[in-house]
């Protein structure tokens, strides 16, 4: 097998700019310059302080972040959309020229019989050259066996691929393997196809995310954790409703009133997807006042999808998570996860467009289960969680908890317990003062509730202006970290399942097309074979047509012949006297044709038996073309040969031929006749006939003339009447003979017989014709579809090195941009920068 993957091939994906801008990217993480082309908004965005001012180098610091956030979300959006082309492509590859094969590749268990498909078929990953991570990395996940026996859920623990995985398990199955085995291709196909569909959509939301310059932080948490508790600590203010009972029962959007012109106002929306903040008719604007009972009751009701609460966070931009002069921010306090299971749905449907998690759990209570389900799947997605450890001023041992929690984020987030410093805190929500009406910010200490300042409460205060610093650093400075590494992770992912996925499948077109290489050039040799075959049993059979006439021709025209000629010949009739004259000569005649007859149908049965021999001779030749047409040569020769209508007349008995042998039997005749010649001839006739009319006188002479006359005409019918049965024979044997010449019997009959014979034979012929033109013409057809399928499992290859290569290109952008050291360089940035 050919080297897949040559280097020569041109790399047309990702887009030329993102090499540019990658490498624009790297120059500018040791000097970070303002790329306004790129990033306008965010130029846009700042509102710095005053250079004097003590934050500004906060700031500054925050505006290189942004900077290169910017570079790195440009270079990740273009191989998001490079991405996006390839799943398009090969997407259309699946639909319309090659079903795709999932690479389901697992160890059999002993007593399963064999799968039907091909695709655990471990011969068909090639061994190219892994002189590449990515290849290698390809390499190494499709030749590593998996073994599924001992698991049900191989789907998701186990399958070859990550994020194109295909959902298989089936609720009553004992094996997830018979659910593979039960599919057909197109059916795998089909499901792959509804998995590029959702994969492109979800890469267009990556996109569309990392575009988007706000963060949107999802407040997540079981019920009466706290959620809404700390989202009005976050702000200082009592936006959200708190209630001991489970309170929030819709998402409530909190966002910083300059995203709403400066008005603070309640938006609840019906449809999130028609809502547009400059279009009223897509909300209805509620009052503050209103608020808690919209949230309380809406479960009930279920009017409203969503609330967008546009409020006004008087802090500085140095202090205020919402108001920070740099990134939009948009809080998200979700219903509590095990309220029940649409809102669960909703929340995990959510988690795509969310940029950063704050998950908020009750230290008296833990890791729910509901929690833990929910982090495990964030995590996923999410490389990096924010952990609120709240109500942690009702915990005695303190320490002990803390330890207990940290193992259980160790469990269900490894990354996030590494950097649990920053990422997971032990709070009191309830700690903070928060101002509890819109009024006014002057009265702000007459409102503040828990006002009782104790040495917890400072210990308090202290670990949530920790956890404050650290929320914002994480959704500020490192930016990069929440927004793009979910994009990254779950590219990451991808381009390696698109690497397998489509090396999988490069194997298999290959294998294909040796197969159909091979097939074709044998079928081309059957063809070429076929055709001569044809050629030279045509001109056989048309030889042997040709032959079997002549010899039946040549047989029936010498037995004719000679029937005619012997004629008569032996004669078989009894004569029965004169007075039976006439019945005699119609028999001889009648036995006379009797014999031309039994000639006859012996040159038939002659020609039948040739052409019966001819017609086996031609149906072997195509005895590899399976059955012949069956020729009945019952009915040859049924119809009677031309009528011979000959009739017996008075003259058949008389013969007037002298010089046949009917002179010899003049007998009487010439015996009178001679001796009066002779007597004649010796006296010299007429002195004789004078001398003895003299003697015995005129008159005597003439009395004896007529007895003399008499006598003679009595001698000639004697002999006659006594020959007759000789006469008749010849006479009618002469008139058959001479009738048949007349009527060109011979060649009549025998271009019948020939024709015959010639017409059955043509029959076999053309059905022989028919059948090598059957074989011929499907063969062609045979050859048509095999050419088809090399052709297509070619263009597969090619298709599939072709994505291959740009989705390794993508991968090596990917690795380029996002590799360890810089990530962890990128966070070791100090903020006072
Ligand atoms: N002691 C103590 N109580 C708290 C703390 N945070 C919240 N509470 C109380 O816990 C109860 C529930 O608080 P909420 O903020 O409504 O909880 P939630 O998670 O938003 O509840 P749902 O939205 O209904 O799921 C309220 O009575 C709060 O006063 C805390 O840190 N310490």
């Amino acid at each position: 097998m050919s080297s897949q993957f040559s280097k020569n091939q041109q790399k047309s994906l990702p887009s030329e700019n993102v090499l540019s801008n990658l490498q624009s990217f790297r120059d500018n993480n040791t000097h970070v310059k303002i790329d306004n082309s790129s990033a306008p908004s965010f130029s846009q965005k700042l509102s710095l302080p005053p250079a004097e001012d003590k934050n500004s180098n906060i700031h500054n610091g925050m505006l290189k972040y942004s900077q290169d956030y910017a570079q790195k979300s440009k270079i990740l959006t273009s191989l998001l959309n490079d991405t996006c082309s390839i799943l398009k492509q090969v997407r259309e590859t699946n639909k319309q020229r090659w079903d795709l094969h999932y690479p389901f590749v697992g160890i059999k268990r002993p007593q399963t019989p064999r799968l039907k498909s091909s695709y655990n078929d471990r011969n068909l990953i090639s061994n190219f050259e892994s002189n590449t991570p990515f290849k290698q990395k390809v390499h190494d996940r499709l030749h590593t066996p998996i073994d599924m026996s001992s698991s049900q859920e191989f789907n998701s623990k186990y399958s070859k691929l990550n994020v194109l995985k295909l959902d298989l398990k089936r609720g009553d199955t004992s094996s997830a393997e018979t659910v593979f085995e039960d599919l057909d291709k197109s059916a795998i196909a089909t499901l792959l196809d509804g998995r590029l569909g959702q994969t492109i959509k979800r890469c267009e939301s990556l996109h569309a995310r990392i575009s988007d310059t706000s963060s949107k932080v999802l407040v997540a948490g079981d019920v009466n954790a706290g959620k809404s508790t700390f989202v009005n600590a976050l702000l200082r203010r009592e936006v959200m409703p708190v209630d001991q009972q489970p309170c929030t029962t819709l998402f409530c959007e909190v966002l910083d009133v300059q995203e709403n012109d400066g008005i603070e106002e309640i938006h609840a929306i019906k449809d999130i997807i028609s809502y547009k903040r400059t279009d009223t008719s897509t909300y209805s604007v509620i009052e503050w006042k209103d608020l808690y009972d919209i949230i309380v009751n809406n479960e009930e009701s279920g009017e409203y999808a969503q609330l967008k609460i546009y409020t006004k966070d008087r802090r500085d931009a140095q202090e205020s998570l919402l108001h920070n002069g740099i990134v939009d921010i948009a809080l998200i306090d979700c219903p509590g996860l095990n309220r029940d299971t649409l809102k669960t749905t909703a929340l995990f449907a959510r988690q795509e467009e969310i940029d950063v998690i704050i998950f908020v759990v009750s230290a008296e209570n833990h890791f729910t289960l509901s929690a833990r389900e929910f982090l495990s799947n964030a995590s996923k997605e999410k490389a990096y969680l924010f952990i609120v450890v709240n109500r942690f001023d009702n915990i005695r041992h303190k320490e002990k908890c803390r330890r207990a929690i940290l193992e259980q984020i160790k469990e269900v987030s490894p990354r996030t317990h590494e950097h649990a410093k920053d990422l997971v805190h032990f709070v009191t929500s309830t700690s903070i003062k928060i101002e509890k009406d819109n009024d006014d910010v002057s009265n702000l200490s007459h409102h503040f509730n828990v006002a009782d300042q104790n040495a917890n409460d400072t210990k308090s205060i202290e670990d949530f202006s920790n956890l404050e610093e650290s929320l914002r650093t994480f959704v500020l400075k490192k930016r990069s970290k929440s927004k793009l590494a979910p994009a990254q992770h779950y590219l990451d992912n991808l381009v390696t399942d698109i690497g397998i996925l489509v090396e999988f499948n490069r194997s298999i077109a290959q294998r294909e097309n040796d197969k159909a290489n091979m097939e074709l050039r044998e079928a081309e040799r059957a063809y070429n074979k076929l055709v001569s075959d044809q050629k030279s049993a045509i001109a056989t059979a048309e030889k042997a047509e040709t032959r079997i006439c002549e010899e039946i021709q040549n047989f029936t025209r010498n037995s004719l012949e000679k029937a005619i000629e012997n004629v008569g010949k032996t004669v078989s009739c009894e004569f029965n006297g004169l007075l039976y004259i006439w019945g005699y000569a119609n028999d001889l005649r009648d036995s006379m044709l009797d014999d031309i007859q039994k000639e006859l149908v012996a040159s038939e049965e002659n020609a039948k038996k040739q052409t019966t021999q001819c017609i086996k001779l031609i149906q072997d030749l195509g005895k590899d073309l399976g059955e012949a047409r069956q020729i009945n040569l019952d009915k040859m020769y049924t119809k009677p040969g031309m009528s011979i209508s000959i009739n017996i007349e008075i003259s058949d008995f008389i013969e007037f031929d002298l010089n046949e042998k009917f002179s010899e039997g003049l007998g009487f005749v010439s015996l009178a006749g001679g001796a009066v010649v002779c007597a004649a001839t010796k006296l010299n006739a007429l002195s004789c006939l004078w001398k003895v009319s003299s003697f015995i006188g005129f008159n005597n002479m003439r009395k004896l003339a007529l007895p003399l006359v008499g006598l003679a005409g009595f001698g000639i019918v004697t002999y006659v009447l006594l020959d007759a049965k000789h006469v008749i024979s010849r006479k009618v044997a002469r008139k058959i003979r001479s009738h048949l010449k007349r009527s060109d019997y011979v060649n009549i009959e025998t271009n019948r017989i020939v024709r015959q014979g010639r017409k059955k034979i043509r029959m076999v012929s053309d059905n022989l014709r028919d059948r090598f033109r059957k074989a011929v013409e499907e063969e062609e057809t045979k050859q048509v579809a095999q050419r088809i399928s090399y052709k297509k499992s070619e263009e597969a290859v090619k298709f599939f090195e072709k994505i291959f290569n740009q989705t390794e290109h993508v991968a090596e952008c990917l690795e380029d941009l996002f590799d360890n050291n810089e990530w962890e360089n990128y966070e070791e940035i100090p903020a006072s920068n």
